[in-house]
């Protein structure tokens, strides 16, 4: 069980209020797309169901736990906004930054050598990277990057996927890939698939669920009813910034 629980979210960088009052419930299965224009607090909040950053009021709960029980379960894969590009001097193959994610998860301390490289491999080849496996990650492209992210986090064995534009600076091709290896990972294993996007088009004809952010909650429902109901205003969600 893994429902995503916020209650009244507020958050704030110093005088700057980045998240105001946010109440939301994420079920168990969903895929959501967070969209909104630049500024609008969608890091901010993605981080904040990961546990990365405490809100100043409010509340969070995944699966009917504080956050930080469930963090500290492992229920929690966060692949953070080009986390491939810091990556580019990093001394470390494929293999060794999926095994990485094992690290993570809750069973840790006890797998061994075997368990680890069976793992890795399963998620190598579960995100389509098995082939790359002895490549440096700075080596590879972005959208190669991003898979081998995608199975770092996922080597944890999370129940909650968080990704935070996991397709910029990615071509069209590399991009449509990596939703559709995102589809079937909400589909085909039951992963609840939070995901921040600016490609509005793409994310809502994979997400089941849209939430529309600018500080506020402007719009939390189903693709279907943000297609029907919003469809004209789409392009303000780009332009309506501070
Ligand atoms: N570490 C930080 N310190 C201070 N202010 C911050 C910090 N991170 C973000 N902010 C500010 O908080 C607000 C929300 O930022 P956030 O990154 O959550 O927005 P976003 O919707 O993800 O933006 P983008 O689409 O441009 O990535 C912005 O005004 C931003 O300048």
């Amino acid at each position: 069980m893994c429902e995503v629980k916020l209650s009244e979210i507020h958050f704030s960088y110093n005088t700057n209020v980045a998240i105001d009052n946010i109440s939301l419930t994420i079920s168990q299965g969903d895929f959501v797309a967070v969209v909104g224009p630049n500024g609008a607090g969608k890091s901010t909040m993605l981080k904040i169901i990961a546990g990365l950053i405490k809100p100043t009021r409010g509340q969070v709960q995944i699966g009917g736990k504080d956050i930080f029980a469930a963090k500290e379960h492992g229920l929690i894969g966060y692949v953070p906004q080009n986390y491939g590009k810091n990556a580019q001097g990093f001394p470390a193959t494929v293999k060794e930054v999926v095994a990485l994610g094992l690290t993570l998860g809750v069973a840790a301390a006890k797998r061994n050598h075997q368990a680890v490289s069976h793992i890795t491999n399963h998620m190598m080849e579960l995100v389509g990277v098995d082939q790359l496996r002895d490549r440096r990650i700075g080596e590879l492209s972005g959208g190669q990057q991003q898979r081998v992210m995608v199975a770092m986090a996922l080597a944890a064995n999370p129940q909650l996927l968080l990704l935070d534009e996991p397709t910029s600076g990615i071509d069209y091709d590399a991009s449509a890939r990596i939703y559709e290896l995102l589809g079937t990972l909400n589909k085909n294993l039951g992963i609840t698939i939070v995901m921040v996007s600016h490609d509005i088009e793409k994310a809502v004809s994979w997400a089941n669920k849209v939430a529309c952010i600018n500080r506020k909650l402007c719009f939390f429902g189903s693709s279907k009813e943000f297609d029907d109901t919003h469809a004209q205003a789409r392009h303000l969600w780009y332009y309506t910034g501070q």
